[in-house]
């Protein structure tokens, strides 16, 4: 075993998973000729990922469909064994669910829902406080903290079927946190939600992290989730971690060119313009065009010098399209 980083709140070390998948050919005879014969073979979801977390840290985790991003967090909170490798989450391991342990986590699938469906969420949030033998008065201090920060007023008394996305996602969050875990595995915790709704789950899990200093890992397709709240993303693909460190490094990663903004005081073609860079577009006395990141110095003041322009801006482009660059179109991200 080797030795997990001092405090580490998360401890991962060549952690793996594989299924095993039982196939079937398609129609009756298929399910005949797999009756007798049975084929399997083995899917490696997870090859052998190591990473820690610091106490408080938020980190993004990202990766195509199918990466191994849902395997990962279910092993973290210990509902799936590893086959492989060693992890530990806040000292614990979490495979054997020891009480102590599902008091320090919790697991937000943004797909699957832990509230009671015919009951109000006030209900459900009753049942957690019994399994986690929450304190009335922490009870108490931590509902009126999350009224007011989700906005949750109004909805507690109301069946849960009976409401919308954006607030069963809020009951949701709730019911996940009201125990006050120490670290957070977020799924998808925005999946479905409009930008307004997104962006204040955004805010709560914001303000919950500082409040209580919690370790957060967070999955989501939504690029604006993880730019908002990670400054740490770990990416992976087809099992393997292929990238962990700053945004800003994983921006420059992606090779890419930066996006090179003009203001003009005089019109200029787009075709004059594509000496400089490429994807040329130009919009009245406004354009922009991408060049090599290497090259943006010497291009920037050839234009500044060439042209009669008014202001220059040079931006990198957006975390959507270093995604999409990486992986090729795979579905990683939504705008
Ligand atoms: N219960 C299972 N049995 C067999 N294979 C599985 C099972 N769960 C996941 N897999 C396979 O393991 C791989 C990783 O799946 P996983 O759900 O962890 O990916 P993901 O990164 O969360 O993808 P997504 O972004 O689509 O949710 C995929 O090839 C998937 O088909």
């Amino acid at each position: 075993m080797t030795t997990p980083t001092p405090d580490a709140a998360v401890h991962v070390r060549d952690l793996r998973k594989s299924y095993t998948v039982h196939e079937k050919e398609p129609g009756f005879l298929g399910s005949l000729r797999s009756f007798v014969s049975r084929q399997s073979r083995e899917v490696e979801a997870v090859r052998g990922v190591s990473f820690d977390l610091a106490p408080g840290e938020v980190v993004g985790f990202l990766g195509p469909n199918g990466a191994g991003k849902t395997t990962t967090l279910k092993m973290l909170s210990g509902l799936l064994h590893p086959s492989g490798g060693e992890v530990r989450v806040a000292g614990f391991e979490p495979r054997r669910r020891q009480a102590e342990f599902l008091r320090r986590i919790t697991l937000v699938m943004g797909q699957k829902q832990q509230l009671i469906w015919d009951l109000p969420a006030l209900d459900s949030f009753l049942v957690n406080q019994a399994i986690y033998e929450i304190p009335d008065p922490q009870y108490r201090a931590t509902m009126h903290e999350f009224t007011e920060v989700l906005g949750l007023e109004g909805i507690l008394k109301k069946q849960v079927r009976k409401l919308s996305l954006g607030e069963r996602m809020k009951c949701e969050l709730a019911a996940a946190l009201l125990h006050r875990p120490r670290v957070l595995f977020l799924d998808e915790p925005t999946i479905g939600l409009d930008v307004n709704m997104q962006e204040s789950v955004r805010a709560f899990i914001r303000d919950y992290n500082e409040r209580y200093g919690a370790t957060v890992i967070l999955t989501s397709h939504y690029m604006a989730d993880v730019t908002a709240l990670a400054r740490r993303i770990l990416v992976i693909d087809r099992g393997q971690l292929v990238f962990d460190g700053d945004l800003a490094r994983l921006v420059e990663r992606g090779g890419g060119g930066k996006t090179v903004r003009l203001q003009l005081r005089r019109p200029v073609e787009a075709a004059a313009l594509s000496a400089y860079g490429s994807d040329v577009k130009v919009d009245g006395l406004s354009a922009e065009l991408t060049v090599p990141r290497a090259e943006v110095s010497p291009r920037a003041a050839r234009l500044l010098a060439d042209l009669d322009v008014a202001d220059l801006t040079v931006e990198d482009p957006p975390i959507e399209a270093v995604m999409a660059e990486l992986f090729g179109g795979k579905e990683v991200v939504r705008g």
